[in-house]
């Protein structure tokens, strides 16, 4: 193996124990944070991700309340949930579990979070402020590769970054974000042409397809930074990334693994938008 790994298990850890510090020095000044989960419907995969992020709220001192719905609710009973955590005071952050069941919209949903509440950052407000780089909540997974890129020191200016897939919640926030940081961004996605021919030029590649496999060695030039967004299960059943890593170890500068990579750290992004947006509403209610 050629390439040093970013563990994102790890630099998690050292940055909960400042979250946890924090955490516990809002709660003797005002109260303890709070995080509202809604998790609709029974699908096993979200069961688990939302069981984790619980657990990681507790483990750093901050409350969390699960609010689970049946698969069948309607768009109005989520929406009735939202405005009352909405006006909840004890609550700063809401997450609406995603995927949601396919007859609620998911756009509709994320607009009726209290911008100020929205810890996942994707409620509109938030993403525009994103792009004109104004303060906002910024999104988890994306902001949390940028925290494990700058805990490697790897420079971002100038260097030529390629996001692969485009979705709303990980590509194009991801995209934003690299160019925050003077990189010169490529966003390639299944329309994309030679893509290898990209592939190959760029200094930081971040793989977000949701396909195992899909990022091979020969796709990767000698020394580049691979960063894998990936959440997949393999043909026997175990998770993995998007990137061949036992091939693209050999020929990459940095990788991360998965599990132990992006997933910890978009967790621990989750947990310190929680603490921004409880800051934001103590210093709101202080200032009035
Ligand atoms: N680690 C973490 O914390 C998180 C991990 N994930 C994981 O990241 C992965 C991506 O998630 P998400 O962004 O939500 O996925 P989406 O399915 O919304 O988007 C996938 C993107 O990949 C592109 N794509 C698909 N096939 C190809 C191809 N053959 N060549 C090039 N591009 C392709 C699509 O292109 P097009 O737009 O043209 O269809 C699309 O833009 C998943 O594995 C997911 O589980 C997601 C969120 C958080
Ligand atoms: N509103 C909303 N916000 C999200 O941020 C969101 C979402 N919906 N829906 C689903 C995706 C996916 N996602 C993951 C987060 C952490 C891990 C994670 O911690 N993974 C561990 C392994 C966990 C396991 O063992 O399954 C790891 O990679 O090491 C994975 C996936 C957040 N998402």
């Amino acid at each position: 193996m050629t390439a040093q790994l970013i563990n994102g298990k790890d630099l998690s850890q050292q940055i909960r124990k400042n979250i946890k510090e924090k955490a516990s020095q809002l709660t003797e000044k005002y109260r303890q944070p709070c995080l509202a989960v809604i998790l609709v419907g029974e699908d096993p995969a979200s069961q688990v991700y939302v069981r984790n992020k619980v657990k990681s709220c507790e483990d750093c001192g901050i409350k969390s309340i699960l609010q689970r719905l049946p698969a069948d609710s309607t768009e109005k009973e989520v929406i009735d949930l939202i405005n009352a955590l909405n006006q909840d005071k004890e609550v700063d952050g809401i997450l609406v579990q995603l995927p949601l069941p396919k007859h609620i919209s998911e756009q509709k949903i994320i607009e009726t979070i209290d911008v100020a509440k929205d810890v996942d950052g994707f409620h509109l407000h938030n993403v525009g402020a994103l792009s004109c780089g104004l303060p906002c909540l910024k999104p988890c997974t994306p902001h949390g590769v940028i925290k494990m890129l700058e805990s490697a020191n790897i420079d971002l200016e100038g260097k030529l970054a390629l996001v692969l897939g485009r979705s709303n919640i990980v590509g194009k926030p991801m995209a934003q974000l690299l160019l925050e940081k003077n990189a010169t961004v490529i966003l390639a996605h299944s329309k994309t042409r030679n893509l290898q021919k990209l592939t190959l030029q760029a200094d930081v590649i971040i793989a977000a397809v949701g396909r195992p496999l899909f990022l091979k060695a020969e796709m990767v030039k000698p020394g580049a930074v691979v960063i894998d967004v990936g959440i997949n299960r393999n043909s026997e059943g175990k998770l993995c990334g998007d990137v061949d890593f036992e091939n693209v170890k050999e020929t990459a500068g940095f990788i991360t693994p998965v599990p132990g990579g992006v997933g910890p750290m978009t967790i621990t992004m989750l947990l310190e938008n929680t603490l921004i947006a409880a800051e934001n509403s103590f210093q709101k209610k202080e200032n009035q």
